[in-house]
């Protein structure tokens, strides 16, 4: 299906669906059940130019679009999660941050190591901070011409074999004043002080390290330091808005597993009989074909939109609410498609011989993973409403006292 497609775009497309037949697919079952990290597929996407696809061509990329990397992010998500997570990291969330906000040297770094393979890693959840981030507690003190950071974050993708590590954390000055939430980069091998404590257990996307780290005494020199364009003050501001990029790729991966799940229910239907019949005759199952395929083609839709768009102010990534909705629909959805195309393939589809199982727990994440279906339902309300909706109990009245001028909700009148 078109769905509004460029000749380059579709030939992108064709280009990452071979790769993922060929050297994506093949190994997706393996790296499911080692629980190892594909570092032979890394080097592969790398000279295939899938890894620093968006970095611009001054820096040694392709200056491709984010609807580029969807494509490609689908094509290797039908295939195997894990790359296509990858894939993801190595053209959006931190690396995009860098390429918008950093200096010439730190773009130069980060360039250099994504298309070398690099899968960023983005450092923002702590033990006591998920969904409510700004209330992070890792803390980056001023020392001289250096910040020394000090905490915890966990859940963190790619723990152990990502190189290039954006850190948020709470920035002081030399006096203890509380400067703002900002950006800080440090590189695996390179910073000492900074830690993989564990690996958690995951449920799916098991060849993807998901660990905490520990930041003890890490030294950041001022020019590692990512700063906000709108200063310290709103530095958490800047940097979310950033990460919009990342929110419209993992919709994506959720939706690329979903179809792929979807592609193996269609040959399924065709070639299982029972009753003397192909499956696929069976009204029942037809319908349940018909609702995936409509469900996909709205998460598809929503994502382009989202990876087309452009947020306020001349914003370089998309808009919040456009990639919030797509995100929320796109895993929803995948779940309920995942689960589904298993149903269809009966017994078989439970089985660890078939990739329907691994689909089913690799897709499940995404509700979660990258701000929660229920916190992004806040974020478009507060977009619908135009008020600001803080979650802490005293907040929204402190923030939005009744009547009060400037408030969210006079604001929005
Ligand atoms: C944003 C939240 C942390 C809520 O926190 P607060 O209530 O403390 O903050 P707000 O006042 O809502 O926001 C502060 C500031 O940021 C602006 N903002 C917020 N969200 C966005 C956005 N998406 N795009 C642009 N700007 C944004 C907001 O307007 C405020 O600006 P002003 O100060 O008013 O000017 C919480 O809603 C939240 O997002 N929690 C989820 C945290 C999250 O997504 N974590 C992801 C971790 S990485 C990961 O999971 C990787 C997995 S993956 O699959 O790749
Ligand atoms: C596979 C995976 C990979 C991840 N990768 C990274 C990563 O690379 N970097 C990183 O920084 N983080 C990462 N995360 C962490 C992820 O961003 C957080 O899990 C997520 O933001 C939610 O935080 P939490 O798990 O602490 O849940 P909590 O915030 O404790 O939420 C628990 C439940 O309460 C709900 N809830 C909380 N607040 C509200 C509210 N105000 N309104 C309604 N419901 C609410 C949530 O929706 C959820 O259902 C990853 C998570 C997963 C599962």
């Amino acid at each position: 299906m078109p769905l509004g497609l460029t000749t380059e775009e579709r030939a992108l497309q064709a280009r990452a669906a071979e790769f993922a037949a060929t050297v994506v697919r093949p190994q997706a079952a393996e790296t499911d059940r080692s629980e190892q990290y594909p570092w032979d597929v890394v080097k592969a996407l790398a000279a295939a130019g899938f890894t620093g696809m968006t970095v611009p061509r001054a820096y040694g990329g392709q200056g491709a679009s984010f609807l580029d990397a969807v494509l490609v992010i689908e094509e290797m998500a039908k295939a195997c999660t894990v790359t296509a997570r990858i894939v993801v990291e190595a053209n959006m969330g931190a690396i995009s941050t860098v390429m918008a906000y950093g200096s010439e040297r730190q773009k130069r770094m980060a360039a250099d190591l994504v298309l070398a393979g690099d899968k960023p890693a983005i450092c923002i959840t702590e033990p006591d901070a998920g969904s409510d981030a700004t209330a992070m507690t890792t803390r980056a003190d001023r020392v001289g011409d250096r910040f020394v950071l000090n905490g915890r974050k966990h859940w963190i993708t790619g723990a152990g074999v990502s190189k290039l590590h954006l850190i948020f954390a709470r920035a002081f000055d030399e006096k203890g004043r509380n400067l703002g939430i900002g950006g800080f980069l440090a590189v695996r091998g390179e910073a000492p002080g900074l830690k993989m404590v564990r690996r958690e257990q995951t449920m799916g996307l098991r060849g993807m390290p998901e660990g905490e780290l520990a930041f003890e005494d890490l030294e950041v020199a001022d020019d590692m330091v990512v700063m906000p364009p709108s200063g310290w003050a709103r530095g958490f501001g800047d940097l979310i808005n950033a990460y919009n990029s990342q929110r419209v790729g993992a919709g994506t991966v959720a939706m690329g597993v979903a179809a792929g799940a979807f592609e193996h229910a269609v040959a399924f239907a065709k070639e299982r009989e029972q009753f003397g019949r192909p499956i696929g005759e069976f009204q029942g199952l037809q319908w349940m074909l018909a609702d995936m395929q409509t469900q996909l083609t709205a998460s598809r839709l929503m994502l382009y939109a989202a990876a087309r768009s452009r947020g306020p102010n001349g914003s370089a990534f998309p808009d919040p609410a456009l990639a919030a909705q797509a995100k929320i629909f796109a895993s929803e959805a995948a779940v309920r498609i995942a689960n589904d195309a298993l149903q269809l393939h009966g017994a078989r589809g439970y089985s660890r011989e078939l990739p329907l199982e691994r689909m089913v727990r690799d897709c499940r994440m995404f509700t979660i993973g990258g701000g929660t279906a229920q916190v992004l339902r806040t974020l478009v309300a507060s977009k619908i409403l135009g008020w600001k909706l803080p979650q802490t109990r005293d907040g929204y009245v402190r923030n939005n006292p009744p009547g009060a001028a400037g408030s969210g909700r006079d604001a929005a009148e």
